[in-house]
């Protein structure tokens, strides 16, 4: 399995938003330090995230960048997406990965130490972790766990952690002292003024 990309950008599908332009714009810039993960709302049909990661799979394939599909894992199959991401709401991690096979990316929610165990022994590749910080991009989270609750999740696992919820460019830092691999962004790209600027700051607060 190849390295994973330290800089996740989770679609922004929202009305109003544009995720493939944002995709276009950050593409050149990260290379193949993204992943970007096709995550439709709720009430989108299967179609509709069939269509919109066919695209990305695309668009990723000339830059070297992961695909990967958020809940949906046989939209993920369907367009060849390098794996999927899965929570509490989602198919289990174990079930995940039988679906997805043993070479897939798996990613799952975790958000303290006991559950990311857990979903290291089922078999994840990575964990999401979060919220981090405070996000208006999704409603009912619990409160944001901070660079603490991250510190607390790194030091009892040993796949990389991927920080998320309320994530900018001035918190990776922060985030990456506390045992941080990358981080997972929404709002800092595709509210941005300048994607491609804001994704070149982002991967150098990653990896310099
Ligand atoms: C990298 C990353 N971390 C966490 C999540 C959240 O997944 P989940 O808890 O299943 O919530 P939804 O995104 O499905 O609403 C994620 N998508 N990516
Ligand atoms: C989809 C999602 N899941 C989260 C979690 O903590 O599980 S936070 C989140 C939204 C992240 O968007 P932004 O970068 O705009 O805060
Ligand atoms: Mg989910």
């Amino acid at each position: 399995m190849p390295s994973l990309g330290r800089l996740h950008l989770i679609t922004d599908t929202r009305p109003g938003r544009d995720p493939l332009a944002v995709l276009r714009a950050a593409l050149p810039v990260a290379r193949a330090e993204l992943v970007v993960q096709v995550r439709v709302e709720d009430d989108a049909t299967d179609r509709e995230a069939y269509e919109l990661a066919q695209r990305v799979v695309g668009l990723c394939r000339p830059y070297g960048a992961t695909c990967l599909v958020n809940d949906r894992l046989h939209v993920a199959l369907a367009v060849a997406a390098a794996g999927g991401h899965v929570g509490a709401e989602d198919l289990p991690v174990a079930a995940a990965r039988r679906v997805l096979g043993a070479g897939a990316v798996l990613g799952a929610t975790a958000r303290e130490p006991g559950g990311a165990a857990a979903a290291v022994a089922a078999g994840v590749t990575y964990l999401g972790v979060g919220p981090c910080h405070a996000t208006t991009t999704k409603a009912g989270l619990p409160d944001p766990i901070g660079p603490e609750g991250v510190r607390a999740v790194a030091g009892a696992v040993d796949v990389p952690v991927i920080a998320i919820g309320g994530v900018t460019v001035a918190s990776v830092p922060a985030l990456r002292a506390a045992g941080a691999y990358g981080v997972a962004v929404v709002g800092a790209l595709s509210a941005s003024p300048d994607p491609a600027r804001t994704t070149a700051e982002l991967i150098e607060a990653l990896t310099c």
